[in-house]
Parts: structure tokens; sequence; C-alpha cells
């Protein structure tokens, strides 16, 4: 601890301050009802098999666990052995190990069908989250790391278990173990019972005293988590930057100091938990302290037999048990109240980008796309887009250009709805993307990007990606199409060759033509160039050229580029500048107006001349 503090010191506080995650902020609510029968729905499937099932071993293992000790002190002492009647007391003592025999068997299906349901529901819990999550519009990822997505499908889940599989199950059994052994213990002595009974609100006392603190303490925990899922998964994704840079003593300098404040809290989480069984134990001590002084009185009076006094010493082992694991089960609930609102809030969230009821589904799209006054903002504070008109027609291939920042990417985000425009409309064939459906528009549309992403897999599965019922061959045409062919071919096992997520064996380059090949299967009526050839080598690129112009065939594209001579055949070229669209014409059109297209393109010759 204070090694990994020393560490720490040494390090420029300007570095340190380098790690921000968007943090999870926990989520503070009392106990609700509404939210644990909302998670309860999740046994609905299984209202028919399982919970039954498990129900009824449960009241089974129950009932017997509350006779056995009425028939040992009841009628086992106080008839059998006090009437010293032998055929009753062999017969009980056979009922008795029948009964246990039964209890044990019981108890084995218990323990099975209450576990094997506990796994099914979480595994639909994240199931249902992974694909609400995978349907959410891009503004929610972009507000949140990839981590604290990942914290909750894992982890948030992951912390339900204990409840589904346990405890609920086992709040039935105690709660019929208890109300059976209070009405049990009255009608053998009323006065007895009372007298055990006053440590009742000594129990009630400590559960909700500490309460509060434990169900905070669980969600620091969470919430440090959190942040380590996001630090790891940043530093994992930079790791070649952070080791270019030397900056490995900086992240681990800061990943010790979340490490630490996970173990601390962990600590501290589990400090405030394990003093739940101890006061538990306690009040059971005090309990049978009670039972034995006043029990003896009771017995010494000829209030009560020996026999009554057993079963009463038999029901008080037995009913702490269920209260110590009510307490448990509260902590449990705790926990779950915690990770449940967190796993709810993600389930309320609603894409931005909703379907319609009754969307139009594109059918033949032909590829004519429309910008009709769009005005756009990401955050409804900097305008990205002002007041966009433009037209493709289909079959046509337009060009945008323009320094960083100018709005090139955000007009491909919105054909493809990734977002919805502030005021205006864009269209395609005629319909406004906000009725239509976004699988239907979506699947119209192919977007290479600059950042290829390549999927763990092979080669072959990566192409396949964009039509998963294209067969070998088809991949192999579009590849060689392409020109991606040739070093595939040379890969060690050819488009069988394991690929990790991000395609770290391939250089930019091939991952950009295996992207492209990606597109071409795909075949699709729009096609979105965003930066797609910037990684590719000029010698390449006039293979790329080649393979463009067929990619290009037929379909209508948009081509975003800072390197102009990609564009020049373009039908139309628009320059955007701040949001705007500030020229727009085919290359000789532009070149003659000796505007910002004709600044930028000499710019970038004379950048050329000097190399
Ligand atoms: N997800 C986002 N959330 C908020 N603002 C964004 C988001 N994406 C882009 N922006 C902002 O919108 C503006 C336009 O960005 P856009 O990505 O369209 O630029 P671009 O012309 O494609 O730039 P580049 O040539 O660098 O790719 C920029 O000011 C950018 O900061």
């Amino acid at each position: 601890m204070s090694k990994q503090g020393n560490h720490r010191n040494n390090i420029n506080p300007n570095v340190m301050n380098r790690f921000r995650y968007s943090q999870e902020t926990a989520i503070e609510k009392p106990f609700n009802w509404k939210q644990l029968v909302r998670l309860l729905q999740y046994l609905k499937p299984y209202s028919k098999n399982l919970l039954p099932k498990s129900i009824i071993v449960v009241l089974i293992n129950t009932v017997i666990r509350l006779a056995i000790p009425l028939i040992i002190g009841y009628l086992i002492l106080e008839k059998a052995i006090y009437n010293k009647d032998a055929d009753l007391l062999v017969q009980l003592i056979v009922l008795v190990g029948a009964l246990y025999l039964i209890a044990y068997i019981a108890n084995y299906y218990r323990i099975r069908w209450t576990h094997q349901l506990g796994q099914n529901v979480i595994y639909d819990i994240r199931k249902h989250l992974f694909t609400h999550v995978q349907g959410l519009s891009n503004n929610f990822f972009d507000n949140r790391s990839a981590g604290s997505i990942l914290v909750r499908i894992m982890n948030d889940t992951g912390s339900l278990q204990d409840l589904f599989t346990s405890g609920i199950i086992n709040l039935l059994m105690d709660m019929i173990m208890l109300v059976g052994i209070i009405v049990i213990l009255f009608s053998l002595s009323p006065m007895l019972t009372i007298a055990v009974m006053i440590i009742l609100p000594l129990m009630f006392f400590i559960t909700t005293k500490l309460r509060r603190n434990i169900r905070r303490s669980w969600q620091d925990v969470l919430i440090v988590q959190s942040k380590l899922n996001s630090h790891l998964n940043e530093s994992l994704q930079g790791i070649r930057v952070t080791q270019s840079f030397t900056q490995e003593r900086e992240n681990m300098a800061f990943f010790d100091g979340i490490n630490t404040d996970t173990l601390e809290r962990f600590r501290y989480a589990i400090k405030k938990n394990s003093m739940f069984r101890p006061l538990v134990e306690l009040t059971n001590a005090i309990g049978t302290i009670v039972l034995i002084w006043f029990g003896v009185k009771l017995i010494q009076s000829g209030d009560i037999g020996i026999g009554i006094f057993v079963s009463f010493a038999f029901y008080l082992g037995m009913f702490w048990e269920p209260i110590s694991r009510l307490g448990q089960l509260y902590n449990q609930l705790l926990m779950a109240m915690a990770s449940s609102e967190r796993i709810f809030e993600y389930l309320d969230e609603r894409p931005i980008v909703a379907e319609i009821k009754n969307p139009v589904e594109l059918k033949n799209v032909e590829g004519h796309i429309q910008f009709k006054d769009v005005n756009f903002s990401y955050d409804n504070k900097r305008t990205a887009l002002k007041g966009i008109n433009l037209e493709i027609k289909p079959g046509q291939t337009i060009a945008l250009v323009g320094h960083t920042g100018s709005g090139k990417t955000t007009i491909a985000n919105l054909i493809s709805r990734f977002y919805d425009v502030t005021s205006g409309t864009v269209l395609i064939d005629g319909h406004d993307v906000r009725d239509v459906s976004l699988k239907s528009l979506r699947s119209s549309i192919s977007i290479v990007l600059q950042e290829t992403f390549i999927f763990s897999g092979t080669i072959m599965e990566n192409i396949r990606f964009g039509r998963p019922d294209a067969t070998d061959d088809e991949v192999i045409a579009a590849a060689k199409a392409i020109g991606a062919d040739s070093f595939i071919e040379k890969l060690p096992h050819g488009y069988e060759t394991e690929v990790e997520e991000r395609g770290n064996i391939l250089s930019v380059g091939e991952r950009q033509l295996i992207s492209f090949a990606r597109a071409l299967l795909a075949d699709p009526k729009i096609l979105i160039l965003d930066e797609a050839t910037a990684s590719i080598d000029t010698e390449s690129e006039v293979k790329i050229q080649n393979a463009l112009r067929k990619l290009l065939k037929g379909r209508t594209s948009i081509i975003i580029a800072h390197r102009l001579s990609t564009i020049r055949d373009s039908d139309c070229i628009y320059v955007l500048d701040h949001g705007k669209i500030i020229e727009q014409g085919n290359h000789d059109e532009l070149m003659e107006q000796r505007g910002e297209y004709y600044k930028l393109t000499t710019a970038q010759f004379k950048m050329l001349d000097v190399v």
C-alpha cells in the first residue's frame, strides 16, 4: 500500500489528471418493491417447470424439518418414553429416519433446481441487456466507456445470481419456517415463547441500522470496478501509444491507485457485511440463555414437561437459522437493488433514433439522396451542420471535402441515421429516413471507414460480415475484384487465417482492402467511403482506384477524402466549412472558381512538389 502510494507521489499531477473516465454515479434509491417485482418478472418463463418443482421440494423439506422436533420432543419423549411404549418408540424412530431421508432427497433437488433456475435467469437478463444495449443509438455510446457498459452486462447481472439461485426460494422456505416455528412454539408454551421473542426487536434494529451502510458500500465497489475496467480497456487498446511514449510507469501508477481503491472499498463493504452474522449469532446466544433460564423455571414449576423443553431447544436452534439467512438475503437484496437499478437504467434507455410504428420498408433502393435545410448538433450546444441542401441522384458519386471538423462525417452519419437531424429532412428515394425501417435503411448502405474494424475470426468470416449467406467462392471473388487476394494468399492459412479482434496481424492498408471486399460483397445501393483510401500508399492507390471504380459502379457513392486526387472524377464535389457548404461543382468548375477547393488542391500539389 505504502509502496503504491510512493509510486503515485513521484508522478506529475498533470499526468494523473489525464485519466478521467465517464464514471458510474451511485444511484441512490430506497429499497423498492416495484423494482423487485420487475426483477421477479424474469422468473416468468420458469413458472411452469423449474419454479414449481423447486417450490415443491422446498416445501417438502421445510415441512419435514418443522415436524421432526415435534416428533422427537413431544411424541418420543413425552408419549413413547414417558409411557414406556416400546412399539410406538420403534415406529416413531423409523418414521424420523424415513423423514430425514426424504428431507435429504428433497434438499438435493432443491439445490440442483434452484441453481439451475438462478443460472437460467442470469442468462436471460444478460441476453436481454445485451440485445437492448446493442439496439441503442450512437449518442448512448458517445457518453459511456466500453468498460462501464461491460460492468453492467457482466458484474451487475452476476451479482443478481445469489438472489435468484438461493435467495428467493430460501425466502419462501425461511418465511414458512419462521411462521411455522412461531405457531408451534406458541401452541407448546405461550409464556416461554414470549420470553424468547424478546430478542426480535434487537434483530430488527440490527438489520435496519446496517442497511443503508451496506448498500452504499457495495455501490461504491461497483463504481471503482467500472473505473478499473475503463482504464484497463483503454490501456490495452492504446498499449502501443503508451509504450512508444514510455508512459507505462504513469499508467501503472494510475492502475495501482484504482486497484488499491477497489481493494479498500471491497474490504470496507466486506467489513460492513460481515457484521450481520455475528450479530445474529449474538442474539442467538442471548435467546439460548433466556430459554435455559426461563425454561428450567417452568419445568420446576411443572408448567411444561421435559419433552416440550427439548422441542423448544430444537426449534430455537432452527429459529435463528432462517433469521440469519433472512439477514443474508437482505444483503443480497440490497446488492440486487443496487445492481438492478443500474441494469434497469440501461434497459429504460430508449434509442433516440427510434423507428416509427409501421415504418416504410425500403425495397429495390435506387439510391436517391436529398438533404433539405438540414441543421444538426450532437450536443445541442455546438452546431455541426448548418442549412445543408444537397442532392445525389441514383448512381452518382459525390465527394465531401473540407477542413478537419467541418462536418463531412456528420453528413454520412445522418444518411445512415446514426443520429436524427435537429431540423430539416434527409430523404432516401423520397422517403424521410425517420419513416424508414432502420434495418432496410442500413442494409442498403455500406460504410467503409479509415479505422476498419476487424472482428476476431478468419479473414473469410471478416469479409463475409456484410452478407452472412455469401459462399466461399463469392467471398474470394470479392477479394480478387478488390485486389486483396494477393496478400491474403500469402498469409499462413490464406483465407482461413485467424485474426484477432482489431486485426493486429494486418497492416492498416490490408485491413482497408478487407473492408473494401466486405463492402463489395455486401453489394449495397449506397456506399460511403469515409477517408477510406487514406491509409493506402500511392502505388496501391492506383490498384485501389481500379477497384474503386468497380466498387462504385451502379451505386450512389459519397466519398469523404482529404487526399483530393481520389475524388477528381466525382460528379459533384461539396466543399464544407464549419458545417456549411461553401462551394459545389465538379473538379473543373471548382478549379475555375479559384475558391477554397482551388486553394486546397494547389496546397496539396505544392506539398507533393516539396516531397
Ligand atoms: N459524437 C460526437 N459528439 C459531439 N460532437 C461531435 C461528435 N462527432 C463529431 N462532433 C463534432 O462535430 C463537428 C463535425 O465533425 P465531423 O466528424 O463531421 O468532421 P469531419 O469534417 O468529418 O472531420 P475529419 O475530417 O477530421 O474527419 C466537429 O466539430 C466535431 O467536434
